[in-house]
């Protein structure tokens, strides 16, 4: 499943967090790449531990984490610390599959990379070309969203950046460790949430409404795994 997240952030937040990217120090992508992906990696990123990408990382956390959306679609377990990249002059990043673990330097924590989040830091008319492309069983999906507003995709599928051939694309990316492993069971769960959202609103705490709500904690308890 792919999932828009619509204002993650605020206009002001991302000019904020744009004026401290401005200053920050950027070093070569391909360094944090494993080697597949070093191959077809051409990118700029902020070192993982640098200290100005902890703090700028802990406020675009912050920021998903009080979107409901993000919690019900990837019920959190582990959100890494979010990193940073900037592409222009050609810059891209190849078909690649995301690594299975990452290590958090700050949080001394090494995850499982369940779902992937990119948070758009420009918008579409400020950078020719530089669309993320997911594939999944169903094809494969074009996405380039708003400044601020972000992405969910499973970390299984093959996924690319595409040359970025005018202006400059900065982006925030993210890996979740989510509560339920899989994404079907994942998908299933966060449908019947947003099913009895819409039921509640028209109903109120109906018995029904009641009902599903325990089936809903009954089989995340089923499928939850910490
Ligand atoms: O820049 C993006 O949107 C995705 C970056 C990416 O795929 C990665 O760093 O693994
Ligand atoms: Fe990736």
């Amino acid at each position: 499943m792919l999932l828009h997240l619509p204002e993650v952030l605020s206009r002001e937040e991302v000019a904020e967090i744009r004026a401290a990217l401005a200053e920050a120090r950027w070093v070569d992508g391909a360094a944090s790449a494993g080697p597949q992906a070093q191959k077809v990696k051409q990118n700029k990123q902020l070192p993982a531990d640098a200290p100005e990408a902890r703090t700028l990382g802990e406020r675009i956390e912050a920021a998903l984490r009080r979107h409901p959306l993000f919690q019900s679609a990837a019920l959190p377990h582990i959100v890494l610390t979010p990193r940073f990249n900037a592409y222009e002059r050609g810059g891209h990043y190849g078909n690649h599959v995301d690594s299975a673990l990452h290590h958090d330097p700050f949080r001394g924590v090494t995850a499982r990379t369940d779902i992937s989040t990119t948070v758009f830091l420009n918008d579409p008319d400020e950078y020719e070309g530089g669309e993320l492309i997911v594939e999944d069983t169903y094809g494969a999906h074009e996405v380039k969203l708003n400044a601020g507003d972000a992405i969910l995709y499973p970390s299984t599928s093959l996924h690319r950046v595409e040359p970025v051939t005018g202006g400059v694309r900065l982006a925030s990316f993210l890996w979740t460790q989510s509560l339920v492993k899989d994404s079907e069971q994942r998908r299933m769960l966060f449908e019947l949430d947003m099913t009895i959202l819409r039921l509640r609103s028209q109903l109120g705490d109906s018995e029904e409404v009641v009902g599903l709500t325990a089936h809903y904690h009954n089989l995340l308890r089923q499928w939850a795994q910490m």
